[in-house]
């Protein structure tokens, strides 16, 4: 006798479940949403919010439609069946339901990052390739404080004690919030998020995660859910989990490195030559495209003031498009591996960019080179000088302006995404230079 084993449906997976938490990531990979009532949610009932919602800024300023060509309408979040999941570590039972944002009449949002790189992937798919990625994410956890002002502190351990220094790859720190980092590790599962490793990394209670490749979009989702999950967590730990570019000065910064590789129908990895078995003539183009690029794209890999100053003291963070043969110092770095998993890693993004915008930017860039047969540079070698056409902006404002003359921008994703883009990023960029630092008042009270 066969079993036959037919998935639960949606209701069946909800049974017992009162509320439907619909998120949508904004430009800034933020989660918004609305929780809906189960019931009406299982019936098909529409959820809409305004489009302005997806262009919202940091600060909660929305910048004017008219700067991207839209006016205040509605659009649909439209749940993704596979990414609907029960969460374990809520309170109540709630159910995460993660959406994709449709205009009113069912076509992709021309305003939604998640969109933007299904355009990209797309683009792969209609060559007959499938790009493959996986995210590698920094954060750090410290003691919550409900004052966001003050300095942030490492937690104090099961152990008693505050970590001190740096304690990279340290068993026994994690350890210590071993009931956090439990919890987490069943988040993931529900979520289902394999995970291929958690460590702690060089900063002073800063730890890593690494996702295993698969698909762009499934890695995407899996990245914005799992930070969406890792401040809930830490939040019940008494933790605040900050994926910020740079937390803490003289302490290294975090980053989102994302490793890629292409496939065709055959599942063969297209960076590499079937009959040498060495680096393909496609793998130069990516690499040019990735060195020709990611300059005018670097604003959707490091889209905040502060991700710039993790560039400021260099720990292993590259503001540079050199590329190399394993050196952490370049920010395009081909680790060594087999020739079926030939990939290169994107070291440039921030813990605090978009995935799907990080990810959407490199795949982009990528493919523009091999689009256009684009040619990389020589591999950086030793202690390298970094040309000037190959360093990176180092202020936001450069930032805008490079993204405002991106010709891979305007190639790939919608003038609408763009301009809305840019509109909320410069209105962002004037809310913070509106406002004093304490280093001014410290050093320039004198002048
Ligand atoms: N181990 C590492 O690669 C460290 C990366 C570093 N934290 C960064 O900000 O990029």
């Amino acid at each position: 006798m066969t079993s036959l084993s037919v998935a639960p449906t949606l209701s069946e997976r909800l049974a017992g479940i009162a509320e439907v938490e619909c998120v949508i990531p904004d430009m800034n990979g933020i989660p918004r949403g609305k929780l809906v009532n189960a019931q009406p949610y299982l019936q098909g009932r529409r959820v809409q919010m305004a489009h302005g919602v997806l262009v919202q800024c940091l600060t909660g300023e929305y910048p004017e439609p008219r700067y991207y060509g839209y006016d205040d309408s509605d659009f649909i979040l439209h749940s993704i069946p596979e990414q609907v999941h029960v969460t374990p570590w809520t309170a109540q039972p709630r159910a995460l339901a993660l959406c994709e944002a449709l205009e009113m009449d069912g076509t992709p949002s021309r305003l939604s990052s998640r969109s933007m790189l299904q355009r990209v992937v797309e683009r792969y798919r209609s060559r007959g390739w499938f790009p493959k990625v996986a995210t590698e994410i920094e954060f750090y956890l410290f003691e919550h404080n409900p004052d966001v002002q003050q300095a942030f502190q490492a937690p104090v351990g099961l152990d008693g004690r505050r970590e001190v220094g740096n304690q990279a790859f340290a068993a026994g720190s994690a350890h210590a919030l071993q009931p956090f980092f439990t919890e987490l590790k069943e988040g993931m599962a529900a979520l289902g998020i394999p995970c291929e490793a958690v460590m702690h990394e060089m900063g002073l209670s800063q730890y890593e995660v690494n996702f295993i490749h698969d698909d762009p979009l499934l890695i995407a989702d899996q990245t914005f859910l799992f930070k969406f999950m890792l401040h809930e967590i830490a939040l019940k730990h008494g933790l605040i989990a900050v994926c910020m570019a740079k937390p803490l000065s003289k302490m290294p910064g975090s980053s989102m490195h994302i490793h890629q590789s292409v496939v065709d129908g055959q599942g063969q990895n297209i960076f590499t030559n079937p009959d040498t078995g060495e680096a393909s003539e496609l793998f130069a183009h990516y690499l040019g495209g990735l060195q020709a690029g990611l300059g005018d794209l670097i604003l959707l890999m490091a889209p905040n003031v502060n991700s710039y100053q993790r560039y400021c003291h260099v720990y292993a963070s590259p503001n540079n498009l050199c590329w190399s043969q394993d050196n952490r110092r370049t920010g395009l770095r081909v680790p060594s591996s087999d020739p079926a998993a030939r990939r290169v890693e994107n070291r440039v993004p921030g813990a605090d960019a978009n995935p799907y915008l990080a990810i959407a930017a490199t795949l982009a860039a990528g493919l523009h080179g091999i689009e256009r047969q684009l040619h990389p540079d020589l591999p950086a070698q030793g202690d390298f000088e970094v040309p000037d056409d190959l360093r990176l902006s180092c202020t936001l404002h450069r930032a805008i302006r490079r993204l405002q003359v991106s010709e891979v921008a305007r190639d790939f994703f919608t003038p609408e995404f763009i301009d809305g883009y840019l509109a909320c990023k410069q209105l962002e960029l004037e809310s913070f230079l509106d406002e004093i630092s304490p280093w001014e008042r410290r050093y320039l009270s004198q002048v």
